[in-house]
């Protein structure tokens, strides 16, 4: 089955090398506005999607390797709307417990850990290094950034960004579209839609859009 990502910027990259290191092989990369003069990344061809999607057979599968949450929402959709399916990519360093889900879509770098009974939604990242615990619930578009550390029971809902290094109180839930900037420690639930930040995290800004 070939293997498409959709963006060609540094986590693409880094995608490009986790479906590597699974013995896996990627066809191209696809982009909306590929880069000027470079035609390929790591020997795998760039292409430019409006030219390539629609030659491109409804069997192969797709990652979208973008990082911010809306944009790969939006790009998901678009494949989805147009039958394309997807795959996961999970690092060999990744340690995955026992009763873990985690959905098509979704990419989970090196040296994470994702421990017993956590269902993780579709095109989520789980960055580098970071630890999710037992029993939470990750929604679709979500990112954790590398080095984050979510407790047991956390739940974040749609689209949440958790900035680098950031840590989550057991059973704290985070609404829709929330962002959590780097270092926060957060201790209390949050509501949609806000910036956060700091130790405790506090609102910061509310109707905040990443
Ligand atoms: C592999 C990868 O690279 S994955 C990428 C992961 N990326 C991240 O984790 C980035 C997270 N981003 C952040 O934390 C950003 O600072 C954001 C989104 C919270 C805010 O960004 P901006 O709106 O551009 O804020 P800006 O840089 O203008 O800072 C505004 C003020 O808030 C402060 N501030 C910004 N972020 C934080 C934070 N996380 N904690 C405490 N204070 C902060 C700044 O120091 C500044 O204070 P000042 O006015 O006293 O100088």
């Amino acid at each position: 089955m070939n293997i498409y990502l959709y963006g060609c910027g540094g986590h693409a990259k880094v995608i490009l090398d986790i479906l590597l290191k699974q013995q896996r092989s990627v066809t191209a990369f696809v982009d909306d506005n590929p880069p000027a003069g470079i035609e390929q990344i790591h020997g795998v061809p760039i292409y430019l999607a409006s030219q390539l999607l629609p030659t491109v057979s409804l069997h192969s599968q797709w990652i979208v390797c973008i990082g911010n949450n809306r944009i790969r929402q939006k790009i998901a959709q678009k494949l989805n709307d147009r039958g394309f399916s997807f795959t996961t990519a999970v690092h060999p360093s990744a340690k995955i417990a026992l009763g873990v889900d985690i959905a098509p879509g979704t990419v989970v770098m090196a040296n994470a850990v994702i421990n017993t009974d956590t269902k993780i939604g579709h095109h989520v990242i789980i960055n580098t290094g970071a630890t999710i615990d037992h029993d939470c619930i990750i929604g679709d578009y979500c990112h954790i950034a590398p080095g984050c550390s979510l407790c047991g029971q956390v739940q974040l809902d749609k689209g949440v960004f958790l900035g680098v290094g950031s840590s989550v109180c057991p059973s704290v839930e985070i609404e829709e579209h929330t962002t959590c900037g780097a270092g926060s420690v957060v201790v209390k639930s949050l509501p949609s839609n806000c910036l956060a930040y700091g130790c405790p995290a506090k609102i910061i800004q509310n109707n905040y859009s990443q």
